[in-house]
């Protein structure tokens, strides 16, 4: 009789089965981080510790859980990396990166070897997404070089001279502000930040309406959140599956578009007036739409450039204003030394003047606020990844290239001794034969990379800081915790009354207002 085989599977299926398997296993290699994929040569790679992660995710959904707790959340995370060495590694999907958390690993790596840990990472949301593939600070190191080019000829030299007269300036308004609306001092930091950036740049005063500004700082928060924030750039392979199979995209599409129409407002009317020959001198005018620069990208790239130093210059600036002020409200010694070292300079007995950038070198203390306020609560606490392009032999480890290198700002603070206290003096040189160096410093990133504006953003945060120590007592309205600093809220961060120091200092800042008040930009509030 003919019987039935129940274990009898037609050939195709076995087929179907195999090529099943045959996927999965691809689309698992093509997912996994660089560092768990078989090595080309005889060497295995041998990578720093870290801590242990889920399958196929890694360590990503610590990271995001982290960060979705807030700023404070994010810091301790990054301290938690801390135990594992000076190096942590970290599989981030199919990322891998690896946490420096010292300086003497910075300083090899990331200053030292420049030349192969100078590329980004593709990140196909914060990059293409929202950024239409133009933002500077994540770019790819072939189209970034040329925007580098023109930034660095911006940024440094003689032109610094110029800027400081401009920082000098929109200073004297602040301290007026501060003076008629001390409640409002954060709104005055965002207005200084921002106007010393637009005039650097765009090449006039600012004004603007509320719902232009409004617009500005939501870009701007819009797309410092989108770095490392969307699964997709830890998985970049997804970015390459038909636009079907991707709903993320119209989202990030969507806000990249509205990113590029608030650009384009700023944008149009200067370029309009470099064009037709009425516009004053400029980032814009002299380096970036000048026929003798040679700038090789086109008006669209130009745009991005141009709003891309603007908001990376702006907004750091302004948070870091606000750290100073938390340094001043919970440490009245070193408010009361930098006063007194102002004092010093700038009062000769009842004749006042406001400090001035010239005086910087005999400010030492307060200029080296400028570093230690960027130590004490880093304003970049992970700055964004530098990628290796080459396969990299250190300190007995064999990485591959495609890693990303990261600068965990939050470790490199805490190598200081009594790191959670505010001391500038830690920054000053010793006296001749004290054997006393000045440690190196991280706060604007290192290597290739390193931020353009540094000597913008000292000599804004010097000029700041004198100045309002100056004219101003600052004190804590209010209960105060120094590790909330609120960066993103709207209102008041925290608690802070500043009251001018005397009739003398108040008419001081109006009778300098009063000489330049025809030059101020204008920041509606409605
Ligand atoms: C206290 C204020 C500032 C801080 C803490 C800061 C920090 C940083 C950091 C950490 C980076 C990335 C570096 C790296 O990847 O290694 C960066 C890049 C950058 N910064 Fe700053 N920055 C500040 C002020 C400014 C100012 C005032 C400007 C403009 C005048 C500016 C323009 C830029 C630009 C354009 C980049 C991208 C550079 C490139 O693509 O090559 N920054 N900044």
């Amino acid at each position: 009789m003919y019987t039935i085989d129940s274990t009898y599977h037609p050939p195709y299926v076995g087929v179907f089965l195999l090529i099943f398997s045959c996927c999965v296993y691809a689309v698992i290699q093509v997912l996994k981080p660089v560092d768990l994929k078989r090595s080309s040569g005889k060497r295995r790679w041998s990578m720093p510790p870290g801590p242990p992660g889920a399958p196929v995710l890694g360590n990503l959904r610590q990271m995001m859980k982290a960060r979705r707790g807030g700023a404070l959340s994010f810091n301790k995370w990054l301290a938690s990396l801390i135990p594992y060495g000076e190096m942590a590694t970290l599989h981030m999907g199919s990322k891998t990166w690896i946490v420096l958390n010292s300086d003497r690993v910075v300083s090899e790596l990331i200053a030292k070897r420049g030349k192969i840990t100078n590329e980004r990472p593709h990140m196909p949301i914060a990059s293409d997404l929202v950024s239409n593939g133009k933002r500077t600070v994540i770019r790819q190191e072939e189209e970034w070089r040329e925007g580098r080019r023109v930034m660095h000829h911006l940024l440094s030299g003689s032109n610094l001279k110029v800027y400081a007269g401009m920082q000098e300036l929109e200073s004297v308004d602040m301290l007026r502000r501060y003076l008629r609306e001390p409640k409002l001092w954060y709104s005055h930091h965002f207005r200084y930040a921002t106007s010393v950036l637009y005039r650097i740049v765009m090449g006039y005063p600012l004004h603007k309406s509320k719902a232009e500004l409004d617009a500005y700082q939501r870009v701007t928060i819009e797309f410092v959140s989108s770095i490392n924030q969307s699964y997709v750039d830890f998985f970049p392979s997804f970015s390459t599956l038909p636009h079907v199979l991707q709903p993320w995209r119209s989202y990030w599409m969507q806000m990249g578009a509205f990113h590029r129409r608030v650009f384009q407002q700023w944008w149009q009317p200067i370029s309009a007036a470099v064009r037709d020959g009425s516009a004053p001198p400029s980032f814009v005018r002299d380096v970036l739409l000048h026929p003798d620069m040679r700038y090789a990208g086109d008006d669209e790239e130009a745009m991005y450039l141009a709003t891309s130093v603007m908001a990376a210059g702006g907004d750091n600036t302004r948070m870091t204003m606000n750290v100073f002020i938390m340094a001043m409200v919970t440490n009245p010694e070193a408010q009361a030394r930098a006063r007194a070292e102002v004092d010093r300079v700038c009062t000769k007995g009842d004749s006042l003047r406001l400090p001035r950038m010239s005086d910087m070198s005999e400010m030492p203390y307060v200029a080296a606020m400028i570093k230690e306020v960027l130590r004490w609560r880093p304003t970049v606490p992970i700055v964004p990844p530098h990628q290796l392009t080459e396969n990299l032999e250190f300190d007995g480890k064999f990485i591959p290239a495609g890693t990303c290198l990261l600068i965990n700002s939050i470790a490199l603070s805490n190598e200081f001794e009594d790191a959670n206290k505010f001391k500038p003096e830690r920054w000053l040189q010793g006296p001749p034969g004290s054997g006393k160096t000045i440690p190196n410093f991280w706060g604007f990133g290192g290597g290739r990379r390193v931020c353009v504006g540094s000597k913008v953003a000292e000599q804004a945060l010097f000029i700041i800081f004198a100045r309002l120590l100056y004219c101003f007592e600052l004190i804590p309205d209010g209960p105060i915790d120094d590790e909330k600093l609120n960066h993103q809220s709207l209102d008041e961060p925290f608690p802070v009354r500043a009251t001018v120091r005397s009739d003398g200092h108040a008419a001081l800042i109006e009778g300098e207002a009063a000489k330049y008040e025809a030059s101020f930009s204008t920041f509606a509030t409605k």
